[in-house]
């Protein structure tokens, strides 16, 4: 099987880097994220980046309706963002939330799991080890501002940033869910849950596949701050102040002296983690049990 398909090869091929951004923004100078005026929105179809270079940080709006649900073309988006910002001196920080009402993400997307080939799902998955380890080790300072609900990949997204801000409704509940569609969370998104909540929670919210409520999710760690819904990114900005007052060096060195052993064990088993997953991906069982998940999913509307 192909495993090594290379991630930008992939985003070289599928897009056109830094297209306009279609649908109202196009074209159209917005303010900048942090106030500043006359700074132009970039980005691609499913991600909108709304750069403040003179505060120095960046909002990374996930917009691939209706639930953000992260396909590979998506993910290939969110990287290359990612690596526009990263390498762009200018920016020191991102605010990633999303321009879906109600969503930050319904997590991986289950139609990139069901019913493809051996090929596509190593390919798949490929980009979502790329996705994580890009934000998890991204030198910039990553703020998530959780606006909506959060499941599984998604929450994973989240638990990768350097803080967390989370909405105070009590619909947008966050959490690795995976058991609850018959499937189990890889070691890197149970490490990064450990990492952030500590064991015993982990233990408990991966076999229970727990979503939790804000209350819940700032009680147990999963988020560092619960604001009311309109002051998600007024209060991720706030935040951000914080962070950026410290001398970038030795935040990032820190960063990596905190998250590089987490990351190095998937780095060493790359290729046997894509292997893992496609054979557990590609079983009738797992294939069946996923589609009962997405058929409940449509049901829920009749
Ligand atoms: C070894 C494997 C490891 C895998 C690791 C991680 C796995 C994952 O991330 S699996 C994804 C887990 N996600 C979920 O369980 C969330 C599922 N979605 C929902 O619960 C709801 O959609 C949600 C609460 C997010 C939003 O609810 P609504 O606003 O009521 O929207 P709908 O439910 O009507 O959804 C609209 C539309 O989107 C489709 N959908 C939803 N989630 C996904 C998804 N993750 N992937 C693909 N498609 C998704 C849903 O079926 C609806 O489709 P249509 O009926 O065709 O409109």
């Amino acid at each position: 099987m192909a495993l090594a398909v290379g991630i930008r090869g992939l985003t070289r091929s599928l897009l056109r880097p830094w297209v306009r951004v279609p649908g109202p923004a196009r074209g159209r100078t917005e303010p900048a994220a942090g106030g500043g005026d006359g700074v132009r929105c970039f980005g691609s179809p499913r991600v909108l980046v709304e750069p403040d270079p003179a505060a120095g940080f960046a909002v990374m709006k996930m917009r691939n309706p209706p639930v953000n649900s992260l396909s590979l073309e998506f993910l290939t988006e969110l990287l290359i963002s990612l690596e526009k910002l990263e390498s762009d001196k200018a920016f020191h920080a991102i605010i990633l939330t999303s321009d879906c009402p109600g969503i930050f993400s319904a997590g991986l997307d289950l139609m990139e799991m069901c019913g493809r080939d051996p090929t596509h799902y190593a390919e798949y998955w490929k980009a979502v080890q790329e996705l994580w380890l890009r934000f998890y080790l991204s030198h910039l300072v990553v703020i998530s501002a959780i606006n909506g609900v959060n499941a599984a990949g998604g929450c994973l997204l989240a638990l990768s940033c350097d803080y967390r801000v989370l909405a105070d409704n009590p619909k947008y509940a966050m959490g690795l869910n995976e058991t609850l569609l018959g499937i189990i969370a890889p070691f890197w998104f149970k490490d990064t849950l450990v990492n952030t909540v500590g064991h015993r929670t982990a233990e408990r919210a991966l076999q229970l596949g727990l979503l939790f409520p804000p209350a819940e999710a700032l009680q147990v760690g999963m988020v560092d701050k619960v604001v009311p819904e309109d002051q998600v990114l007024s209060a991720a900005r706030s935040e951000l102040a914080q962070w950026l007052a410290i001398p970038g060096h030795a935040r990032q060195l820190t960063k990596s002296l905190m998250r590089k052993p987490t990351a190095d064990r998937l780095l060493k088993e790359r290729d046997a983690d894509i292997q893992n997953f496609v054979r557990f991906i590609s079983r009738d069982a797992i294939q069946k049990a996923l589609r009962v998940y997405l058929e409940k999913l449509k049901q829920k509307k009749t």
